[in-house]
């Protein structure tokens, strides 16, 4: 079983995004697509008054911004990936972690920082792997927002990142799971400025010496971290690619980043 995750930045890329899409659909066997989608929930709360607040990678999420990424991410975004997966041939299901309570979360509890409205998913135990194993024996493919709900009635944003690794991890109980972020980069550079850089195996300990050299930053950090414990956590493998690859990378083949314990 794959679990993908795309990008915001390939999201709002229609070509990337079009191409994206035909090479998802075109990979056999059970699969899951996780999407994110921060900058175009951005430049709509922009639009309706309401200004985009990051702290550490995340989205501080009021009561009106929660509005916003309900309606991005759960509306517009997973219904048209479904209608253009749909168009594919790829017969799909959109869901949040809401839908069949797959992945139930609490709020963030106050710390330093108020989050608002964003969600920690509760274990990977809590995550409803019967449904999903059954949505993969009718061939339907799962398509999940970056959405979670708090089983009190309040939807909560989270970031898509751990979605994807959440549900790889749950998963692996039952699957053996390759776990792939794709995104607008061939991977994990060493410079980010130059795309032939790509550090094509990655492993704690030059990780750990890259973030201390600034050559690892921002985005990618929680990524690295999530996939870490991906792996700790029984996923098979763990890629970081470029999104134009993701059939090489479904296959196999060595592009991209693998990242490894
Ligand atoms: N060494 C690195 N290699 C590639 N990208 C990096 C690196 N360090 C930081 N980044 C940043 O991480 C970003 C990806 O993280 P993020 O924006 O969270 O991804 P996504 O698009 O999947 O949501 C890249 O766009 C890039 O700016
Ligand atoms: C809590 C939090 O920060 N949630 C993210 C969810 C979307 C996301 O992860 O989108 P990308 O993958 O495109 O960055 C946000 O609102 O930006």
């Amino acid at each position: 079983m794959s679990v993908i995750k795309i990008g915001g930045n390939v999201l709002d890329n229609p070509a990337q995004l079009d191409q994206f899409l035909t090479d998802f659909a075109a990979i056999k066997g059970p699969k899951v697509l996780v999407h994110g989608g921060g900058k175009i929930a951005s430049e709509l709360s922009k639009q309706l008054g309401i200004e985009p607040n990051m702290v550490n990678g995340r989205r501080i999420t009021d009561a009106d911004t929660l509005r916003v990424v309900t309606m991005v991410y759960g509306g517009l975004l997973n219904k048209n990936l479904v209608a253009q997966l749909q168009a594919r041939g790829c017969n799909s299901l959109g869901l949040t972690g809401a839908d069949a309570n797959v992945i139930p979360a609490h709020k963030r509890s106050l710390k330093d920082i108020d989050y608002g409205f964003v969600g920690d998913v509760e274990s990977p135990d809590q995550v409803n792997v019967p449904f999903l194993a059954s949505l993969a024996e009718q061939g339907l493919t799962p398509i999940f927002a970056a959405l979670t709900h708090d089983g009190q009635g309040n939807m909560l944003n989270t970031n898509a990142d751990t979605i994807a690794s959440t549900l790889a991890v749950a998963l692996s109980r039952q699957f053996e799971v390759n776990l792939i972020y794709c995104f607008e980069k061939k991977g994990v550079l060493l410079d980010v400025e130059d795309e032939n850089s790509v550090i094509h195996h990655l492993q704690p300990d030059n990780y750990a010496q890259l973030k201390e050299q600034g050559a690892i930053f921002a985005g990618m950090l929680p990524k690295l971290d999530n996939a870490f414990a991906a792996l700790q956590a029984g996923v098979k493998a763990v890629i970081i690619g470029h999104a134009a690859e993701i059939q090489t990378i479904a296959a196999g083949e060595k592009v991209g980043t693998k990242i490894t314990l």
